[in-house]
């Protein structure tokens, strides 16, 4: 049975430790975690059942698939840190914003790579990610892929500068709509509504609009479809819809956007 590993145990390799093993992708055995933080392995092998290495380097010359999930500003010490521990025919698989494949090349060598960029619905099966590739084979492929298969959507890019884009669609993506939902909350406390009810009413809208794309998805229909149904002639949605529009909303998210891809190309420094 193969072997996967996680070096850096927080919160994205939580989602896809969490989505694999409810998969039946990997058994909890044989999924290995590694991180500065013990609180972290025992809080993991508590709720998961995985398995904490003793170092970095015991990790990555024990699995097939090793995930680096540290932060990017930790890849560089890390990479040198296993540089001659991997095991033969692994394939390296990197979650960092940022770090490309050429850099993760200087430290390993031409090993596997993928680089990929899921997003934390990962945790609920629901994931987004894109990958690139770089020297892998059909088998390393496969068993990279099949991880980010198991909890949610993958699409495959040829062009690895896209992932920086990518970074701030669908990686960041999921913070845009909870700050969205924090927002709704606190304005409609401050309208009077009381805390847990303005909390009932905006989780209970998220889920509806999420299940509601999901259904306009399979129909082909597309977002504006789905907010002209909310907007009657001369109503309420109209009404707060020209506010943002006159306030520039697409500016705005198109200011956020290219803020986060620029931070991933910084990050590749
Ligand atoms: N969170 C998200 O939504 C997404 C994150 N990513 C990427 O995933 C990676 C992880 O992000 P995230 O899970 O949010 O970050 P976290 O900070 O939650 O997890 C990283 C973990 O790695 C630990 N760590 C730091 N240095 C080392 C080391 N030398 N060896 C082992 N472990 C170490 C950290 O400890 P400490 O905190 O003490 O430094 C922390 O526990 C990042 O590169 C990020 O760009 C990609 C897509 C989405
Ligand atoms: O904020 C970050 O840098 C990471 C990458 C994408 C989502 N979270």
């Amino acid at each position: 049975m193969n072997k996967i590993g996680f070096i850096g145990s927080g919160n994205m390799a939580e989602a896809l430790i969490k989505g694999i093993i409810s998969a039946n992708l990997y058994a909890p055995e044989n999924v290995l975690v590694s991180d500065i933080r013990q609180d972290r392995l025992k809080y993991l092998a508590e709720e998961y059942g995985v398995q904490p290495a003793s170092s970095n380097t015991e990790l990555a010359s024990q699995v097939d698939v090793l995930v680096l999930s540290v932060k990017p500003q930790n890849m560089a010490a890390v990479l040198e840190e296993i540089q001659d521990s991997l095991n033969d025919s692994a394939v390296v698989i990197s979650i960092a914003a940022g770090i490309t494949t050429e850099r993760i090349a200087q430290f390993l060598g031409d090993v596997p790579i993928i680089r990929a960029m899921p997003n934390t619905p990962a945790m609920v099966d629901q994931g987004a990610t894109a990958v690139v590739i770089r020297n892998t084979g059909p088998r390393q492929f496969k068993a990279g892929l099949d991880v980010f298969m198991a909890v949610g959507k993958v699409e495959v890019l040829e062009d690895e500068s896209l992932i920086d884009a990518v970074t701030a669609v669908s990686g960041t993506g999921p913070a845009y709509f909870f700050l969205l939902m924090e927002e709704l909350i606190n304005v409609a406390i401050d309208m009077g509504l009381p805390a847990d009810i303005a909390k009932e009413l905006v989780f209970q809208t998220a889920k509806g609009a999420g299940l509601l794309a999901e259904m306009a998805y399979s129909r082909n229909e597309t977002p504006g479809q789905l907010r002209e149904r909310v907007t009657s002639p001369g109503g309420t949605t109209a009404a707060a819809m020209k506010v943002l529009k006159d306030l520039d909303f697409n500016g705005i998210m198109t200011k956020a956007l290219t803020a986060a891809r620029d931070r991933s190309r910084e990050l590749s420094q």
